[in-house]
């Protein structure tokens, strides 16, 4: 099957003092999700924003809020980002304590379920829980940076991963060090949604976030195997029901 591929700025990478302009700027650039990165201080080395934030800034835009939770524990706070406006909510594997349990508890709160894998973590992490997943992101950075430089040794991961999802209808998202010029590699490996931060916000084109965006999306879709039969598939906005394919 072939995928749409999604961009999914990573507003990590944005001006906080200027957040909601900068996701109206971005609304209007041809992103297709925005990314939001949750960090704690504890499961990773920093502290981004939670659940009020995201609050704020769901009136800003329609778009899905796709929000990645680098926080342990996690199932006590899945309600609060389920309320704020999340429409994926993915969890870490390595967050624990029970990732079937959590994985469970974001649909049952009528919310798409992603599982993340930081670069040292198999595949085989998610073998068991593929039939709960809405989306798996791989991590090709260390979680808690924007800017980092993309890990090589994740694109044969991608490649696994894309092989174990096989007909299912889960999306396969890649985030950390994503660029115009490795992103044909990512969707070869078999991605979909490529989340970029610093490629986006402060990228080639500088402050021409449709632009940078563009140019990520031309190389992805340069990239990605096999080519599309069919681009009459257009991704789901936010308020359309729950389809994130
Ligand atoms: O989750 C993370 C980092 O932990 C990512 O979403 C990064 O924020 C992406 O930023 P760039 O690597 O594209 O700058």
């Amino acid at each position: 099957m072939t995928r749409e591929i999604l961009i999914a700025p990573s507003i990590l990478a944005a001006d906080f003092a200027r957040l909601g302009e900068e996701i109206t700027a971005i609304d209007a650039t041809g992103a297709d999700w925005i990314h939001c990165d949750v960090m704690d201080g504890h499961f990773v080395p920093n502290i981004s924003f939670g659940a009020d934030v995201i609050k704020a800034i769901r009136p800003v835009t329609k778009k899905v809020f796709d929000v990645h939770l680098m926080i342990a524990p996690v199932d006590p706070y899945l309600d609060a980002f389920a309320k704020a406006g999340a429409d994926v909510i993915t969890v870490h594997a390595e967050a624990g304590p029970h990732l079937d349990r959590s994985l469970q508890a974001i649909r049952a709160l009528g919310k798409k379920a992603g599982v993340s894998l930081c670069p040292a973590t198999p595949e085989s992490a998610i073998e068991y829980v593929l039939d709960r997943l809405d989306l798996v992101l791989v991590m090709t950075v260390n979680p808690g940076f924007g800017g980092q430089s993309f890990l090589e040794s994740q694109l044969e991961k991608i490649a696994r991963i894309r092989s174990m999802i096989g007909e299912r209808p889960i999306r396969l998202e890649v985030d950390g060090g994503v660029t115009r010029d490795n992103a044909a590699a990512v969707a070869a490996a078999g991605a979909d949604t490529l989340v970029a931060g610093s490629a986006v916000f402060r990228g080639r084109n500088s402050a021409d976030y449709a632009a940078n965006i563009a140019a990520i999306r031309v190389a992805a879709e340069a990239g990605r195997v096999p080519k599309p039969q069919d681009s009459s598939v257009r991704p789901m906005r936010a308020g359309e029901g729950v389809r994130i394919r």
